[in-house]
């Protein structure tokens, strides 16, 4: 079976990662796992910036609205610390609101550290756009796209996405039977 090309918006929100002060490890391990999972050919497009919620805004309508981006993933600044806006940034750009994957991102990450109750991290619905808040700390990548992935593709069936095949043995995607 031939599979559509998915496009894929990696945003890495980190001050000191931007800035220069130590190497940026959200977008690689971003695109990693997604290589490693997903069969479709993937269209990448990348952002390394800073925790400020307008350039935040601006680069998750870009990503949704110029580059038509089906997923779009964010690392980094869900805490609670001063400069963690990422989530009040996804929340200003939804048409519509997931609770589920952040409830289940931080049930899922409760069995790797307790602070996991500490990430704000929230999922949207933009557009055409599933947009997903992830932790910054690199290793919380591979923890919660492990934990919530399985519901990704159909979400992205009903918000008309291509349809997105993963690799055997890696994560079980649930798809309810058609009527
Ligand atoms: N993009 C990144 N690349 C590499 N390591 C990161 C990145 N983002 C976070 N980390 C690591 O995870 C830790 C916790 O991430 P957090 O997002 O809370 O950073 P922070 O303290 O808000 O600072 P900053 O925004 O400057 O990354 C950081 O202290 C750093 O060790
Ligand atoms: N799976 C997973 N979730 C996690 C973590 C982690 O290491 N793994 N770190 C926690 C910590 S220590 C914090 S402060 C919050 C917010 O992190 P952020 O500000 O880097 O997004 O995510 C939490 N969620």
């Amino acid at each position: 079976m031939n599979l559509d090309p998915i496009r894929i918006g990696l945003v890495s929100i980190s001050d000191r990662a931007s800035s220069g002060v130590y190497e940026d490890k959200g977008l690689p391990a971003l695109r990693d796992w997604l290589e490693a999972t997903l069969l479709n050919p993937i269209e990448w497009v990348s952002h390394l910036i800073a925790d400020e919620q307008p350039v935040i805004e601006q680069t998750l309508k870009q990503l949704s609205n110029t580059e038509h981006c089906a997923l779009i993933l964010t690392t980094g600044g869900t805490g609670p610390s001063p400069r963690d806006v990422t989530p009040e940034a996804t929340l200003a750009v939804a048409d519509k609101v997931l609770p589920g994957f952040g409830e289940q991102m931080r049930a899922v990450s409760l069995q790797y550290v307790p602070t996991a109750i500490l990430s704000r991290q929230v999922a949207v619905i933009r557009g055409s756009s599933l947009i997903i808040n992830l932790p910054g700390q690199p290793k919380a990548i591979k923890e919660t796209l492990d934990g919530v992935f399985g519901a990704v593709p159909y979400c992205l069936d009903l918000i008309g996405a291509p349809f997105i095949e993963v690799r055997e043995g890696s994560v079980n995607v649930f798809r309810p039977k058609t009527k």
